[in-house]
């Protein structure tokens, strides 16, 4: 039997690519020849650690493929979902995507490859793999629990049935009662979620994560998404010099912004809180030069306390460092499986997207995080949380008994992510399982 060969093609969004790339690496080191599909401005993002890995060995194939800006009426450069900062541009965004299908089907005619993984976004790609009589596996990108939340509230629209936006009802026919309200709208182990995923809910599935983790080495962690806004050593150096699980991380993904108001009673709710941190605040966040988001002196004060990172952070470098102890997230499913991994005890702050499902998970489920309150899943823009509300769960998952009971909880789920992905481990199985799979379809 000959090699098998896998076509990945992922959102052009830092959320869908990163682990996407680590998907690739996972494949190839099982044996597949994995090759990514991209566009010119992206392909950046994919060729150093594809370079790397070939240095070690590890063979990943790059197509680029031209993205139709024009065609869909977008601004020149805009080739990837962290550059959307309208409606409008996210419509136009996901017209150019849908352009696609043809030389998606060029690509498949060249390659023949025997399996294309393509993006939930891209639903078509369904049937572009049919013509070529190949399996098409969706990638998801997000967690079973989000999954059966989602196709719960699909079926029994049980937010039809309150008669408020902020009357809480419960998500039926879950393994666990969970409760949201209308307004988080757009539930004791994740293996439960997987399994209701596949005996309940009836789908094929297959779980190959936390993918974060076959990065071993600081280069490896470093490099994923952008170039960083911090040299990684000066990054290390920082957190070197910090006790065990005293240092709080703050980052939003590569999507959510911060109004300048929110990134003030951050700000101010990071200091109150006594903590020492390290806070992300993405480039075009704050549009003002000036910086008027920080409050007089701010960074003067919180000299060797508080590191701001503007820009790019490496994330997973961060949180797997001994003296990161807390996690202040959006809920990215990629964020939660990383801080989860990390065994970090998360502040839950969701913005968008599916994000408020994960923070049931990690609050109500496996209880490593607290919720900071936010009530309204937005347009990728997060406002309204008081800086008391920050200070207060910021201090409740760093300090006193309720952190430790979390935390020991959290390095149990730590332990649990790293066994998964060993030989042997379930996500492992489930990766063999699905390459066998693959590879009884191949002639
Ligand atoms: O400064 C930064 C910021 C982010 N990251 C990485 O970027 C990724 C961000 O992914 P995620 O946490 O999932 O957030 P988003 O970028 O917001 O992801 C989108 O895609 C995810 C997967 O579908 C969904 O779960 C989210 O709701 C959706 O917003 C992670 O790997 C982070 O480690 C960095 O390395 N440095």
């Amino acid at each position: 039997m000959g090699q098998l060969h896998v076509f990945f093609f992922p959102l052009m969004a830092h959320g869908h690519m990163i682990p996407t790339l680590d998907m690739a690496k996972l494949f190839a080191s099982r044996g597949v020849k994995p090759t990514i599909i991209t566009t010119p401005l992206n392909a950046p993002f994919f060729t150093k650690t594809i370079d790397r890995n070939k240095n070690l060995g590890i063979e990943i194939s790059l197509i680029v493929i031209k993205f139709p800006v024009v065609e869909a009426g977008l601004p020149e450069g805009c080739e990837n979902a962290d550059q959307l900062h309208s409606d409008e541009l996210v419509v136009k965004f996901l017209k150019a995507t849908a352009i696609l299908q043809e030389p998606l089907k060029h690509v498949l005619q060249q390659g023949r490859p025997n399996c294309l993984v393509a993006d939930m976004l891209f639903p078509w790609a369904t049937d572009v793999a049919a013509k070529f009589g190949i399996p098409r596996l969706v990638f998801h990108g997000t967690s079973f629990f989000a999954l059966c939340a989602w196709e719960s509230m699909r079926l029994y629209k049980p937010h039809n049935k309150v008669s408020s936006d902020s009357e809480p009802f419960i998500v039926p026919h879950l393994p666990h009662e969970i409760k949201l309200t209308r307004m988080q709208v757009t539930p004791h182990e994740r293996e439960a979620y997987a399994d209701h995923y596949r005996k309940v809910l009836g789908r094929k599935a297959w779980h190959i994560g936390p993918v974060s983790l076959c990065n071993k080495e600081v280069e490896d962690k470093a490099q994923r998404g952008k170039e960083t806004s911090i040299d990684e050593h000066q990054c290390l150096k920082w957190l070197d010099s910090k006790e065990p699980n005293s240092v709080l991380y703050v980052c939003f993904g590569s999507i959510a912004n911060l109004t300048a108001a929110q990134l003030y009673e951050m700000a101010v709710g990071l200091e109150a809180s006594g903590q020492q941190f390290i806070w992300v605040v993405r480039k075009g966040e704050n549009e003002e030069e000036n910086e008027n988001w920080l409050p007089e002196g701010y960074e003067e004060r919180m000299k060797g306390k508080g590191l701001i990172i503007r820009g790019w952070a490496p994330q997973v470098l961060i949180l797997d460092h001994e003296a990161v102890g807390g996690f202040v997230t959006h809920c990215g499913w990629n964020s939660t499986l990383e801080g989860v991994s990390a065994g970090v005890v998360m502040v839950t702050w969701p913005v968008f997207a599916e994000q408020f499902y994960n923070e049931k998970l990690v609050t109500e489920i496996l209880r490593i995080g607290i919720g900071v309150g936010a009530q309204e899943n937005t347009t990728r823009v997060a406002s309204g949380i008081k800086r008391e509300a920050i200070e207060k769960a910021v201090k409740r998952i760093m300090v006193g008994e309720e952190a430790e009971e979390m935390r020991s909880r959290a390095r149990a789920f730590k332990d649990a992510a790293k066994k998964a992905v060993e030989e042997g481990g379930s996500s492992y199985s489930d990766l063999n399982a699905l390459i066998e799979e693959l590879s009884s379809y191949h002639p």
